[in-house]
Order: structure tokens, then C-alpha cells, then sequence
């Protein structure tokens, strides 16, 4: 394949981006900001068309004024043959990616840019948000990106500003948070990350596209999310969950191991409420072969007991082996809970999600993100599902992370724009994570 001669322009804009100090060196947040915004004087434009390679041609640098940084080869621009353009490919999506240079970012974000999330006809624009203190580590991601080579990545920006990354977001997947340190209090954590989702809903509802779809993944994500879309009042409230997809798919497994089966012939898995310890994996409506799980299984204590806790605390078992949380089957999970979405959901199945509950069909109190059973057309949106059953023990255990969802709220409502805050949290709420 021949090689496009690059002009010196790109070869210098090029340089600047690898030859940021190493580690060891004292870098300043000045002189980091400033090598972050150095300032493009022009974008290069080439085909990358087998066979058709053009020389770069220059774009005037007004073209590039007031747009988010593009990054090393993503500043070149596609420039496919007309009958490419109209053969297969959609329309580029943005996909903004919160946490980027996280553990959970570095598995998904190569799912994403090979296709099997949104499909191999559909290009991706990928906006990463780091922080200065992860600069150096989001461009050695964006790297990651440009050696991967994937036709369907388009563009590749890296940002410390929300308000840049967020721009024209279709999705925003917000996975960055602050792990909960030694000796901190629940409610800290919920403060310190709440502050960062009060901000991030901001500049969602500032800049994303009015149909942004936003999955909370930093924890605690169902009190994030909810957090999130207050500060977002021009989005709809529907357009956000926490990933409550990972204990699901968790559950899956244990039913599919106690059964004897393989997990495809386990369905009608819901997570009910809380991405924490008091969550609430549902065997009452679960199927094997299209059987309720409870028939199959034929072991309500078990159930009941060790499967229920089993689910719950998976993250902190998994946490006690690896030393660390779970990041690769999370980032499974949230391409699954996307794949969700933009594909309609098998007939007589669902998947959890961890959704706003105003006008739920449950009894469920309003205004929390609570997880639920839910349905997909495949057009990104979703509806709850309504013929589910409920006996005692599913009830009890639901109105137990209620509750707990409900105290997560008082305690964050200085950032809900709901009053002041009051931490009446029960003792034990835990992530899953937590032991
Ligand atoms: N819902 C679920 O099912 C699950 C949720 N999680 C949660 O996902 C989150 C990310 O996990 P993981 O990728 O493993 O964690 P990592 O620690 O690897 O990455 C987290 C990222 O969050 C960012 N971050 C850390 N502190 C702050 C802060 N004060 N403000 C803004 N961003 C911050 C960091 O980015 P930077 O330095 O750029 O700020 C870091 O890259 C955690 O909250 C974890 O609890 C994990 C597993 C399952
Ligand atoms: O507790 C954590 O941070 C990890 C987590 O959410 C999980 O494993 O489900």
C-alpha cells in the first residue's frame, strides 16, 4: 500500500503528541494544558483508499477552530470512494467515554472501534475524557487506537473537558469515577462523585445531542445516574441508566451453573434496584428452556440464599482472587447493555437496566433510577416490561434496595437541586465490590 507523504504540519502536530515528558519528568497542569490546546494551525486531509491514495491536502485552520482535539492519524480525514459512502456505511456516530484511561475503558473501547458493539457498517467517532492526571495515559490509549488499525474509527479526540467531549454526543458511556478509599464513608463517596455526575449532566444538557443515550457505570451509578439527569433537565429522563447488565449476566451464570445448562438457555434474568449488595437477582420470573428457573432448579433455599448472595457479592469474591475489580467482564456487559438497545430485544425476553422509575408499572416509588426489566425496539429507547410476577420474598427484597435508594437520594439532594442533604444511610449498603 503506499504511503500518503505527510506534510510538516502533521509530522510536527504528530512529534508534539509523543514527545510529552516522561513520567519522571515534573510536568506542570500549565505546561500539560498547554501541550493539550497547542494550538492547530491546520488539519490534514487524506483519502485512505487502498489503491487511490492522495497526497495530504491542508485545511484551512478556521475549519478546525472551537472543535475538541483530534488525535495523531484520527486528524486525517476519511475521505471514502462515492460508492462507498452510500454502499454501507451510517452515518458517523459520537461516542463520548468518560474514565478513558481506566481499567473498564481499555477493554471496551477496542470493542467499540472494531464494530461488534454498534455493527461493522456503523463508523464511530470516539471522544475520550480524562484528567490531568491521566493525560499522559488517555494518549497512550488514543495510541492503542491508531496501531489497532480498525476501518470503522473515524475520529479519535482527547479531552480533560466534559464541555469538549460531550459535543454532539450520541452516547455518553460515563464510566470515571473515584473508588471509595480506606476509612471513607458511603456518604463521601456519594458526595465526591456526585459532584463529578452534577457536572457531567451539565454539560450533557450544555452540548450532547438532545437524544444522548448516557449509561452510568462509576459507582454507586444508580444514585450517579440519577444525579446525572437532574442536572440534565433538557434530556429526556428515560435516556439514562446505571449498568445494573454486569449482575445480570452474573446471574445468568449461576443459575446456568447450578442447572446443569449452558447460559444461553437461561432468560427473563432482571436485576431488580440497586448496583449494591442489597440488589435483587429475580429467580421468580427467570426460564431455562423456557421453563421457570424455579422448576428447573427445584432448590428454593439455595435460591433464596446462597443464589441471591452469590450474585450480590460477586464483585468482592472476584475482587479477593484478581486484586483488583472486575474490568474486561464489565466492559462485556456494557457492550451488551448497548447491544441492548440498538438491537430489538428476542421475543418473550428482557434485559436489566437501571432506569428512571416515574410511571413505572410495579409500585415502585418515582423519582430514583431502580433497575427493571425492559424490552428494546432497537432504536435506542425502551420499554419496561409489564407481565412480570411477584410473591412475598421478591417484594420484601425489592422495598429493601428501595429503601436504600430512597436514603441515597436524601443524601444527595444538595446535588439534585432538591433541598439540603440529609445521610440517613442503612448501615450495611455495600458495592458489590465491598466486603
Ligand atoms: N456498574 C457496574 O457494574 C460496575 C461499576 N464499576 C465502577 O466503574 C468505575 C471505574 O472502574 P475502573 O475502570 O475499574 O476504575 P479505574 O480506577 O481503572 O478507572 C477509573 C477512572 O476514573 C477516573 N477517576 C478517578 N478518580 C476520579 C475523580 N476524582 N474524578 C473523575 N474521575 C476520576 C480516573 O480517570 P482520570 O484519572 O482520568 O480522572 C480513572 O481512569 C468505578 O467507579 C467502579 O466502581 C466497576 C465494575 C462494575
Ligand atoms: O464495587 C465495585 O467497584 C465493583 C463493582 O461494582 C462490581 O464488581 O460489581
Amino acid at each position: 500500500m503506499a504511503v500518503a507523504e505527510l506534510s510538516p504540519s502533521y509530522v510536527n502536530s504528530r512529534l508534539s503528541a509523543t514527545q510529552l515528558p516522561s513520567l519522571s519528568a515534573p510536568v506542570t497542569n500549565r505546561r500539560r494544558l498547554a501541550l493539550q490546546r497547542r494550538p492547530r494551525t491546520a488539519l490534514i486531509s487524506c483519502s485512505v483508499v487502498p489503491e487511490q491514495v492522495k497526497a495530504p491536502v491542508a485545511v484551512p485552520a478556521e475549519d478546525s477552530r472551537g472543535k475538541p482535539e483530534c488525535f495523531g492519524v484520527f486528524c486525517l480525514t476519511y475521505d471514502l470512494k462515492a460508492e462507498e459512502e452510500t454502499k454501507t456505511w451510517k452515518k458517523l456516530i459520537n461516542v463520548a467515554v468518560s474514565g478513558a484511561a481506566g481499567m473498564i475503558s481499555n477493554h471496551l473501547l477496542f470493542k467499540i472501534a472494531s464494530g461488534e458493539v454498534f455493527g461493522p457498517d456503523q463508523p464511530i467517532a470516539l471522544k475520550l475524557l480524562g484528567s490531568q492526571r491521566s493525560f499522559e495515559a488517555l494518549e497512550g490509549v488514543a495510541m492503542e487506537l491508531e496501531d489497532s488499525l480498525y476501518p470503522l474509527l473515524r475520529e479519535v479526540n482527547i479531552s480533560i473537558d466534559p464541555y469538549e467531549v460531550f459535543q454532539g454526543a450520541e452516547w455518553a458511556l460515563l464510566i470515571g469515577a473515584k473508588p471509595r478509599g480506606p476509612g471513607m464513608e458511603r456518604a463521601d463517596l456519594l458526595d465526591l462523585n456526585g459532584q463529578i455526575f452534577a457536572e457531567q449532566g451539565k454539560a450533557l444538557n450544555a452540548v450532547a445531542s438532545r437524544n444522548v443515550k448516557v449509561i452510568v457505570v462509576g459507582n454507586p451509578c444508580n444514585t450517579n445516574a440519577l444525579i446525572c439527569l437532574k442536572n440534565a433537565p433538557n434530556i429526556p429522563a428515560k435516556n439514562f441508566h446505571a449498568l445494573t447488565r454486569l449482575d445480570e449476566n452474573r446471574a445468568k451464570c449461576q443459575l446456568a451453573l447450578k442447572a446443569g445448562v449452558f447460559y444461553d438457555k437461561v432468560s427473563n434474568v432482571t436485576i431488580w434496584g440497586n448496583h449494591s449488595t442489597t440488589q435483587v437477582p429475580d429467580f421468580l420470573n427467570a426460564k431455562i428452556y423456557g421453563i421457570p428457573a424455579k422448576e428447573v432448579i427445584n432448590d428454593i433455599k439455595w435460591l433464596e440464599e446462597e443464589f441471591t448472595e452469590k450474585v450480590q457479592k460477586r464483585g468482592g469474591e472476584l475482587i479477593k482472587k484478581w486484586g483488583r475489580s472486575s474490568a474486561a467482564s464489565t466492559a462485556v456487559s456494557i457492550a451488551d447493555a448497548i447491544k441492548s438497545l440498538v438491537t430489538p430485544t428476542p421475543e418473550g425476553d428482557w434485559f436489566s437496566s437501571g432506569v428512571y422509575t416515574d410511571g413505572n408499572p410495579y409500585g415502585i416509588a418515582e423519582g430514583i433510577v431502580f433497575s427493571m426489566p425492559c424490552r428494546s425496539k432497537g432504536d435506542g429507547d425502551y420499554e419496561l416490561v409489564k407481565d412480570v410476577i411477584f410473591d412475598d420474598f421478591l417484594r420484601q427484597r425489592i422495598a429493601k434496595s428501595e429503601a436504600e435508594l430512597l436514603a441515597e437520594k436524601r443524601c444527595v439532594a444538595h446535588l439534585t437541586g432538591e433541598g439540603i442533604a440529609v445521610c440517613d444511610l442503612p448501615e450495611d449498603t455495600m458495592l458489590p465490590g465491598e466486603m
